[in-house]
């Protein structure tokens, strides 16, 4: 069969499922694409009730780190790996090196067409266990030669995105006149907290975790459930936590007016995002919105870029929202449509 554009918007260059030599563990690496450069993408270490389930779900991911990548303006493509735990599967230090190099070795036969960073279950350390058998492993911690934790950058970013998006929204990027709900105060929502603090913003903030009560005191922020946060009447939800927050039940609920957070995969589905922009909730994508991380370890470690042109390339988040969300009021169609539109242009354009 010849391919077509078409084909390449939806086929993986490459996909290998490997059971790990030394673990024993199902390892999926997931190459979506290598038409903008190396493929990137983290490594997820996690439960499925089957490993064809962790497939699936490096598949998808992998795509979205394209679009990602893509959106990001990074010379790189979309690429994942995911180790499927059976259910209830621990894994002892030992396990966990074994198959880290299991992971590490299927990479190293990739001839570095693709570079793992951290993901949900595996963090800068990991990187430095993989990186025994592949040069191919980023966001490695500073004292081994990486750029270390990404949340801070993420954060920044995220704060860009903000700007950009109440410019749009309430025509004046000023934060300290807006209202905002973050849900979700982890590494990335703590960062984001203090940030519009410091900018003088109204607050709400909430977690499962009771314990980061003190991170809404210090910033003079009020304190809400999660699900309070979520239905504030406020003009701005920062969706910092998991993932499928915004669902045809939860849409229905809200009081805001706009939303852009960090937290990967909000939408539980395409078609959400149509029901927001029937409610006249503005969506930021948070592939756009999310991409701070990722920016700024790719362009230092893989790269070679300083500090000062990753900031440069980190500040790019808000003109490219910015470009996004005018797309698509002038064309009338979703936000997320017209990320999508983009990235999948930028990709095809990568592939002549
Ligand atoms: N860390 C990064 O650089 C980075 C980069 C891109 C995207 N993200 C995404 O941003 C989100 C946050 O990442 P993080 O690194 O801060 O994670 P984290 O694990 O440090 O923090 C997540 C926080 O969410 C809270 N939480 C979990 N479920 C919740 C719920 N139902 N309601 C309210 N709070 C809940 C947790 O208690 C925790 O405090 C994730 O979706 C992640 O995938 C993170």
């Amino acid at each position: 069969m010849v391919a077509t554009d078409i084909d390449t918007e939806v086929m993986h260059e490459h996909v290998v499922v490997r059971r790990g030599a030394r673990s024993s563990l199902p390892i999926v690496v997931a190459v979506h694409s290598t038409a903008l450069g190396q493929a990137i993408g983290g490594c997820r270490l996690a439960h499925y009730p089957h490993w064809r389930d962790g497939l699936t779900d490096a598949l998808r991911l992998s795509a979205a780190m394209s679009d990602k990548c893509a959106l990001a303006g990074l010379p790189n493509g979309g690429g994942k790996t995911v180790v499927a735990l059976p259910p209830g599967r621990t894994l002892d230090a030992a396990g966990r090196r074994a198959v880290l190099h299991d992971v590490g070795d299927v990479i190293a036969g990739l001839a570095g067409t693709y570079a793992t960073g951290p993901d949900v279950g595996t963090g800068p350390a990991d990187m430095v266990t993989i990186a025994e058998r592949t040069p191919h492993a980023f966001c490695r911690p500073v004292d081994h030669g990486g750029s270390g934790d990404s949340s801070e950058h993420t954060a920044v970013g995220v704060l860009a995105a903000l700007h950009a998006l109440c410019a749009e929204r309430f025509g004046s990027a000023d934060l300290s006149a807006r209202s905002f709900a973050v849900l979700g105060l982890g590494r990335v929502g703590g960062h984001v907290l203090r940030m519009l603090a410091d900018a003088g913003a109204t607050l709400i903030a909430g977690d499962i975790d009771e314990g980061r009560r003190t991170l809404t005191d210090a910033a003079g922020a009020a304190w809400a459930s999660p699900q309070g946060c979520l239905t504030a009447d406020v003009d701005v939800l920062v969706p910092a936590a998991l993932g499928g927050v915004l669902t045809a039940r939860s849409v229905p609920t809200l009081r805001c007016a706009a939303i852009a957070g960090p937290a990967n995969n909000q939408l539980d589905a395409a078609a959400t995002a149509d029901l927001l922009h029937e409610r006249g909730i503005l969506w930021a994508p948070d592939v756009v919105v999310s991409a701070g991380g990722i920016i700024h370890a790719t362009a230092v470690e893989l790269h070679h870029e300083t500090s000062a042109q990753a900031a440069v390339r980190l500040r790019g988040i808000a003109s490219t929202l910015t470009d996004i969300l005018h797309t698509a009021r002038a064309t009338g169609s979703t936000p997320a449509d017209a990320a999508r539109s983009w990235a999948r242009q930028r990709i095809r354009d990568g592939h002549r």
